[in-house]
């Protein structure tokens, strides 16, 4: 009896569509467990409940209802199931659905929304744009019908293995899921802790070979890949044939959530893998608590990604505003959000002035625009921010100067007009598509050959790893080798004459070095930059942030190389990387 009462005090009785209405203003998450009047709540959630209200302790935006489906209007679609059904409210708008008493699932949902709502408060992140959805039973007739969002989204975690990243072979398989109709939510490359792999494989830690299978696995970079089954609606690009041997499995009750999602559903990524026969370059982790699991280690911000539309755009500064007010301008950009992650000052020829303002061709003042657009250089900026082709229209306002003064003063288009040009003097891209064209442009990719020298711990090679990829290089092939004299002389062939080069052998010899091509626009200065002065002591003074400054030890051991001059990248890259073919020739 006492527990019944515990029971009630937990989870707020709604039977009728007044209280369900009334329901829907409370704040924050409410967790709704559907039920039928003939079978009662969910026994077997209400532990997890109650654990739940204990251990986050957020009385004020976390709240337990059972729903009865017979009595309420809205909870028509769930009448006389035997399943149980659970609803999520966020201030009174449900944004999600799980069907099945799956603890895990459950439980993680609960906290993935709780952590949302802190962070929200916290001012740590926008309230992501939640879609209501539409409340049907997916196994009624229409089901069909109904869009996946009102299934919990699933996803895998799929790694390639360091043997396919080294081939290139992981660019296959990443097209090859995408052409399925997968989606890749996110990805990364990185060198593998042993403590990782360790955990990642404990599947088949008992296998006889498994040990040398870990240090073949931290040895080099692997490329990790968060997958979801995209939108069902959209038919993949590639058939998949139905296979009989893969139906949904028969739910036990943990596995019931993904048999439900999967009956509507192609085949899992494992599955699809298997048939491709490129399963054994990628090992798919498919269980939801482990799923949520690695996502949280290697993709800590994922939630916080998947909320947010990071987007890429070109901006040009026209001369005469590059030339009087470049750095009023940059203030406002950074204080709009923006990441400036690339920027170069650029002459434009009568050609590139010509396309790029081709909208004005048939008016008056164009020969005047040419004119003006060759005079000197323009600011070009690659910037990066949440809705970040959206925002910077707004701020930049509309092209006609005039127009911009009368209806939107505040916008820079009216701020920063000048009188040469009765037109916006800040330009930005019309479309994502056309702003990776104009970065490509304006931002050609360069290779260079870079080595990560042996003395480097593993720890200290991931965390250069990761510095590399903060500062936007693409790491675009990666290989572990042992220097011997060959390919020594082929790096060093112009200090082969220094009384220190024997030195430089016996160093590189100590164990294997990484060597690397790193691509970027400017990539063989921008790769120096980050590396620092040859001196480790030297660059802890001139440059403290440079790889150098942070994990060289001498003159000898200073952590990293890289190519001098583009003549020399594209000789070293050319003898490492035989089968490389540049993206730009002319830029190497
Ligand atoms: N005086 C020295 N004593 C010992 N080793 C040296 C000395 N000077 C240079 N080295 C080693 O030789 C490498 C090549 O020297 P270089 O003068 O080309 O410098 P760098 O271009 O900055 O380095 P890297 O070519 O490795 O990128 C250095 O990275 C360093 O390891």
């Amino acid at each position: 009896m006492a527990s019944k009462k515990r029971e009630i005090q937990l989870q707020a009785v709604i039977n009728s569509q007044s209280l369900w209405d009334e329901m829907l203003q409370n704040k924050g998450l409410t967790v709704i467990d559907v039920y039928q009047a003939w079978c009662g709540p969910c026994k077997a959630m209400q532990t997890l409940f109650r654990k739940l209200k204990n251990e986050l302790n957020e009385d004020e935006i976390l709240h337990f209802v059972v729903a009865e489906a017979d009595s309420i209007v809205t909870l028509q679609p769930f009448r006389d199931k035997c399943e149980p059904v659970f609803l999520f409210s966020l201030n009174g708008k449900i944004v999600a659905m799980i069907k099945g008493a799956n603890v895990p699932l459950v439980n993680q949902k609960i906290i993935n929304l709780i952590n949302e709502e802190r962070k929200i408060a916290a001012g740590e992140m926008v309230r992501p744009q939640y879609h209501e959805i539409a409340l049907v039973d997916s196994d009624s007739e229409d089901a069909g019908e109904a869009p996946y969002e009102h299934v919990e989204q699933l996803y895998s975690i799929a790694i390639i293995k360091p043997d396919a990243v080294i081939t290139r072979k992981d660019i296959e398989i990443k097209e090859k899921i995408i052409k399925a109709g997968f989606v890749i939510e996110a990805e990364d490359k990185r060198v593998l802790t042993e403590e990782q792999v360790r955990d990642f494989y404990s599947r088949i830690a008992d296998q006889p070979d498994f040990e040398d299978f870990v240090s073949f696995m931290t040895s080099s970079l692997s490329h990790i890949l968060v997958v979801s089954q995209g939108n069902e609606q959209q038919p993949p690009q590639e058939e998949t044939e139905p296979n009989p041997e893969i139906e949904p499995r028969e739910s036990s009750e943990d596995q019931h959530e993904i048999a439900t999602v999967r009956k509507t559903k192609r085949d899992s990524l494992q599955e699809y893998l298997e048939r491709q026969r490129i399963s054994q370059f990628c090992y798919v982790e498919e269980n939801i608590t482990n799923v949520n699991k690695f996502i949280d280690i290697f993709f800590p911000n994922f939630k916080n990604m998947k909320s947010i539309k990071l987007e890429r755009i070109l901006a040009l500064l026209r001369p005469d505003l590059c030339h009087q007010r470049k750095e009023d301008v940059l203030d406002i950009i950074q204080d709009e959000g923006f990441k400036i992650l690339m920027q170069r000052q650029i002459v434009l020829s009568k050609e590139e002035a010509q396309t790029l303002c081709k909208k004005y061709e048939s008016e008056d003042f164009f020969e005047n625009l040419i004119g003006n657009m060759t005079s000197g250089p323009s600011l070009a900026l690659v910037l990066l921010r949440d809705n970040g082709l959206q925002h910077w229209k707004e701020l930049i306002g509309p092209s006609n100067v005039e127009e911009a003064k009368k209806c939107l003063p505040e916008s820079l288009c009216a701020q920063f007009a000048m009188a040469s040009l009765p037109i916006n003097q800040l330009y930005g891209s019309d479309s994502l598509e056309a702003a990776e064209k104009e970065i490509q442009y304006f931002f050609p990719p360069q290779s260079t050959l870079a080595l990560i020298k042996p003395h480097v711990t593993h720890q200290q090679r991931e965390e250069i790893l990761e510095l590399i990829k903060e500062a936007g290089f693409d790491i675009t092939e990666i290989k572990e080798m042992l220097l011997t004299e060959e390919p020594v002389g082929i790096i060093y062939s112009k200090i082969k004459g220094k009384d220190f080069y024997k030195d430089i052998l016996e160093m590189l010899s100590e164990g294997p070095s990484l060597v690397m091509i790193l691509t970027k626009w400017n990539a063989v200065s921008e790769w120096r930059r980050l590396m620092g002065p040859t001196d480790p002591d030297e660059a802890k003074l001139l440059s403290p942030d440079s790889i150098r400054a942070r994990f060289g030890r001498s003159v000898l051991k200073n952590a990293v190389h890289g190519s001098s001059n583009t003549y020399e990248a594209t000789e070293t890259i050319s003898r490492f990387f035989e089968e490389f073919v540049p993206e730009n020739p002319e830029e190497n």
